[in-house]
């Protein structure tokens, strides 16, 4: 008899299967967990963008969390796309009454295309009820700058981001960098309420096949907390999983192509490592 780790994505599904639940279920089934998920809205989306977004009840949202809470262990918890205050609530209700710890709070507001995956009159209730119950909150420059207030344009600012972030609550964000405006470089910014900081960087990828890399990303940092990693060990795998998903590109649809999920251990399996992350102070 053997087991593997159980991890839990609270999240909205994506039709196209490239971001939400179905890049979460595909990320912690190639880093060898379990996969249990609560579906928080369906979306009708592909790689061109979101046509329509149907949320789930609370009542609904709570009874996949109980029924979740009453028969597993869970060995980590990721959250993506929350849509409302009251998923939100219920969400970090349940983490409280379960006892769930090493959870990653993903802050997703708005998709490649512009449209919103998070109610406006929401972002107060993820700062005020689930940021104090992350492990590791993992905001792309726009959604930092939207938790803190304040203009990422600059080394600086960029720490100062990652500071407000954690006086919120939160045990250690990491701000990605895909976002930003180095064209040769994506780097992410690790830092733990303990003063420890940490770069991640690797070449930026050229390539427009980039749907559903914040949710990959954030997956395979639950994948591997579940299996014992720490933060910054986790993290350095995430970026090793979604720089050769991006690598090995795919090519479905004919908007914003999916990740290739499948990139990662195809690698390690032939022996050829080739990621390039550095990690540096
Ligand atoms: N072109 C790229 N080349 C290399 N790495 C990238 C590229 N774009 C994003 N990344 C990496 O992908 C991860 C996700 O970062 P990103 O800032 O794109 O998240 P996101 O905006 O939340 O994604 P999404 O659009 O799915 O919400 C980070 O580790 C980032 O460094
Ligand atoms: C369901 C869902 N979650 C997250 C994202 C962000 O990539 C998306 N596009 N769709």
């Amino acid at each position: 008899m053997s087991t593997i780790p159980q991890v839990l994505t609270i999240a909205g599904s994506d039709s196209g299967g490239g971001a939400g639940i179905q890049a979460d279920i595909k990320t912690f089934q190639e880093l060898g967990v379990y996969a249990t998920t609560a579906i928080t809205a369906v979306t009708a989306q592909n790689t061109r963008g979101v046509d329509a977004i149907y949320p789930m009840t609370r009542e609904a949202v709570r009874s996949q969390l109980q029924a979740i809470g009453c028969d597993f262990q869970l060995n980590a918890l990721k959250t993506g796309m929350l849509f409302s205050a009251e998923i939100i609530e219920e969400t970090a209700r349940n983490i409280i009454e379960f006892g769930w710890t090493k959870v990653v709070v993903d802050p997703v507001m708005i998709a490649k295309g512009g449209a919103a995956l998070l109610q406006q009159e929401a972002i107060e209730a993820l700062k005020q009820h689930l940021l104090p119950l992350a492990t590791v909150v993992t905001p792309n420059i726009p959604e930092a700058e939207v938790l803190c207030g304040l203009v990422i344009n600059d080394e600086a600012s960029r720490r100062k981001a990652a500071e407000h972030i954690l006086a919120l609550g939160a045990e250690s964000v990491v701000i990605k960098g895909g976002h930003g405006t180095d064209p040769n470089k994506a780097e992410d910014f690790y830092l733990h309420r303990s003063g420890e900081f940490l770069f991640f960087g690797s070449a930026r990828i050229d390539t427009s096949q980039t749907h559903g890399t914040g949710c990959t990303f954030a997956a395979a940092v639950a994948a591997e907390l579940a299996k014992g990693a720490t933060a910054k060990e986790a993290i350095y795998v995430a970026k090793q999983f979604i720089q050769s998903a991006l690598k090995d590109e795919l090519h479905i649809g004919a908007g914003h192509g999916p990740t290739n999920h499948a990139a990662y251990k195809a690698r390690l399996q032939r022996g050829e490592e080739v990621y390039g992350i550095e990690v540096y102070q």
